[in-house]
């Protein structure tokens, strides 16, 4: 029976795709292309500047995106990749900060981190770094940080830079939160619209192309392990007469009613699939005929001590079953078709019977 995987709010969403989204290995892999050759642009500046710390930090700085860049590539980690790249750049922006390189306007590039933590990052991820990098910068503009570095930072630059550093994250963050819910919104369309492609409005059951796939993939196991298998076809009996007498409303209760049944008496691995009108198949995987019609018999017992009550009133069902294991060379057509045989068979004879297409296996 399907399952179905559930999205909440706090999953870590990065590892759903959502069709023309950048996925998070990739932006890294471009952040670390652009970023290299950059820092060491500018450690080659700081060196004709005649600064002797810089472009060694600079070039290591570099150096350790890169090979962030490289065991990606080989390891294929992305958690590891997400984590290392974090980590180098909060290391480089802190640099670029307190050391006030290019004259201290390499701080600027402080507003490349918001959008980049909060896009590869969980969104908790992204609010404790970048309101980490915020104190960071206010305590860097605060007289401990002057007593603590040398910058050339002015007064009314402090003010502009926390202030336009604080309305960056905000939006980075609520701008984070709408993308993160409208992916979240597309990511449930699309398990809705599966769920629907999948299964029987009424019952809830698998529907007949998905138990003709999951029948197609058995086949195949089957033809690779000869693991086998069997189908039963199933059919509510005088079902005609129930709507005529009841109403179709009775009618649909009746075959809900059927379903429930199935997924009382069946196994998890089994498909259980409404095939038609009232008519059910159930897919019993590493299942012999004995098994198969022993199934069969308790789903058909089960079912006839159940009834529908319409208007005070207790209406019966009853099934019959084709039951078909799959053998030899045959395709799945002809197993179908067997079943299909053994069904007509325990129809003419009586109903509420089991029956392959040679013999009736009624306990
Ligand atoms: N209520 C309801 N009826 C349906 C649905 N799908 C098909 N039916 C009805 O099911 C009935 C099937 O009747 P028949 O194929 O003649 O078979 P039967 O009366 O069950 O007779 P036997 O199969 O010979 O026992 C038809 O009257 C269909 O209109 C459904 O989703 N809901």
């Amino acid at each position: 029976m399907t399952q179905v995987a559930e999205y909440k709010a706090d999953t870590d969403l990065s590892q759903y795709r959502v069709k023309g989204e950048i996925p998070v290995p990739t932006l890294i892999g471009w952040l670390t292309l652009a970023a290299v050759p950059l820092i060491v642009f500018f450690a080659y500046r700081s060196s004709l500047r005649g600064d002797p710390t810089a472009p060694v930090f600079l070039v290591v700085f570099a150096g350790l995106l890169a090979i962030n860049g490289v065991a990606y590539l080989i390891s294929h980690n992305s958690t590891l990749q997400r984590r290392g790249f974090i980590t180098v750049i909060t290391a480089l922006f802190t640099y670029l900060a307190i050391q006030a390189v290019e004259d201290g306007s390499a701080i600027i590039w402080l507003f490349a981190y918001p959008p980049v933590v909060f896009y590869i990052s969980q969104s908790r991820v992204g609010v404790i770094a970048c309101s980490g990098g915020l104190v960071g910068v206010a305590m860097l503009f605060s007289p401990i940080g002057d007593q603590l570095f040398d910058t050339p930072y002015t007064a009314s630059f402090r003010l502009t830079m926390l202030v336009v550093f604080a309305f960056e994250i905000s939006t980075c963050y609520v701008l984070d939160q709408s993308r993160r819910r409208s992916k979240l919104g597309l990511l449930k369309l699309a398990q809705e619209f599966e769920y629907a492609a999948k299964h029987d409005t009424l019952t809830g059951l698998a529907n007949r192309r998905e138990v003709l796939a999951q029948l197609e993939n058995e086949y195949q196991r089957y033809l690779r392990n000869s693991r086998t298998f069997s189908v039963l076809l199933m059919d509510i009996d005088l079902f005609k007469s129930v709507n005529d007498k009841h109403g179709h409303h009775i009618g649909d209760e009746m075959i809900k009613l059927v379903a429930s049944t199935l997924r009382e008496q069946c196994r998890k691995v089994d498909t259980l699939a409404r095939w038609g009108g009232e008519e059910y198949l159930v897919l019993l995987p590493e299942t012999n005929t004995e098994e198969a019609v022993k199934t069969a018999n308790r789903i058909r017992e089960a079912v006839s001590r159940k009834s529908v009550n319409a208007d005070g009133q207790d209406v019966a069902a009853t099934i019959s079953v084709g039951a078909a294991t799959i053998r030899n060379a045959e395709s799945v057509d002809r197993l179908l078709q067997r079943a299909d045989e053994g069904l007509y068979r325990a129809k003419t004879l009586g109903r509420n019977t089991v029956c392959d297409f040679e013999g009736t296996f009624t306990d």
